[in-house]
């Protein structure tokens, strides 16, 4: 996979090129196949079915048509140009696989769902290299968000920024019930501005009045706050965490495809569509931004900062 990475980094950078998420997804893409009675998915007698890269752990249960896809990039799960090609190229997979209707994503790294973008990606980097990371996370975000499939966060450790925005494009999240665990788009603490998209998907879920505190303060909400303020949707015991979720997606396959699909793309559809509509622009945005030495600057102190806590 490591040799396949780079490739799909440029396909995905490349402008002359269609974008992986040119093709349909929740908008005008056919229905995946008919979902029968709901089934408990630890009741059946199936196939599971596992392939892996570098960073994200993938297992299909056949019988369920669930996935869980584990991301698994120590120490933090940061989102790094390398890992979100990998997540699109997982996600991908399981997109064109018939019998996948849908996916949890999860942590395989102890306390930490994601820690969002990884920072050292938005330091001191050429302007190309700016465009290339930028379109990745907008490829992550049109993919999870657009996807047909039933998404589910099962948010086993803190999650914040570009990790929070991850949970939120999800159809339902679950955290663990863990007060020291926290999620929110906190990108105002670093100096920097959570883009128009973050934001956008941040109000469909918990409301304007909601988001605009949250976002302008740059909060991380507590599990429990989290719940309060309809950030997440239910916090179960963590070793519960796998097990809710499967449950919650077979619950919601238990629908017609169809209909659930459809309905999910009229919620989600002008969102989506403003973004598509100015990708390029909203590319030269992020490097107009990003490249000022003021940002640069607040970055630096920022990690700093991280280092100066560790030690
Ligand atoms: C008006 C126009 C506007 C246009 C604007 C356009 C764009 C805006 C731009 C960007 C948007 C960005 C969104 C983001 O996602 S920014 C990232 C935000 N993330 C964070 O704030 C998380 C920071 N990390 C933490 O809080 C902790 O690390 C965490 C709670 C996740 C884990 O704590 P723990 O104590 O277990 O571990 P640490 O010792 O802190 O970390 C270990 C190791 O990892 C490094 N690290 C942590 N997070 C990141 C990261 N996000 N990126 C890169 N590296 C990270 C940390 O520095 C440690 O490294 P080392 O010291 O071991 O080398």
């Amino acid at each position: 996979m490591a040799a396949v990475a780079p490739t799909l980094a440029r396909r995905i950078a490349r402008p002359g090129m269609l974008p992986l998420c040119s093709r349909p997804q929740a908008w005008g893409r056919a229905a995946r196949q008919s979902p029968g009675l709901p089934r408990a998915p630890s009741l059946l007698l199936t196939q599971r079915r596992a392939f892996s890269n570098n960073k994200i752990l993938v297992e299909l249960d056949e019988g369920s048509g669930i996935a869980t896809m584990k991301l698994k990039s120590p120490p933090v799960n940061s989102l790094s140009l390398d890992f979100l090609t990998e997540f699109c190229i997982s996600l991908e997979k399981l997109e064109n696989n018939r019998g996948c209707r849908g996916v949890i994503f999860t942590s395989a790294i102890p306390k930490i769902f994601s820690s969002g973008l990884d920072i050292t990606e938005m330091c001191r980097k050429s302007t190309e290299h700016y465009a290339e990371f930028w379109r990745a996370v907008q490829e992550m975000w049109l993919r999870v968000y657009g996807s047909n499939m039933v998404t589910v966060a099962a948010i086993n450790g803190s999650s914040p920024a570009g990790g929070c925005l991850l949970a939120l494009s999800c159809d339902y999240r679950i955290m663990a019930e863990n007060p020291k665990f926290s999620i929110g788009l906190n990108e105002a603490q670093l100096g920097i501005v959570a883009p128009f998209w973050f934001k956008d998907t941040f109000v469909n879920v918990v409301g304007h009045r909601v988001a605009e505190r949250s976002l302008q303060l740059g909060c991380l909400h507590s599990a429990p706050e989290a719940l309060r303020i309809g950030l997440v949707d239910e916090l179960v015991p963590e070793e519960k965490l796998q097990d809710k979720a499967a449950a919650v997606i077979a619950q919601w396959l238990a629908l017609p495809d169809h209909a659930r699909q459809l309905t999910k793309s009229m919620m989600r559809k002008l969102v989506l569509d403003r973004l598509v509509a100015h990708r390029e622009e909203d590319i030269q945005n992020f490097i107009s931004f990003i490249t000022k030495e003021s940002i640069q600057k607040s970055l630096h102190m920022y990690m700093e900062m991280l280092k100066k806590k560790k030690g």
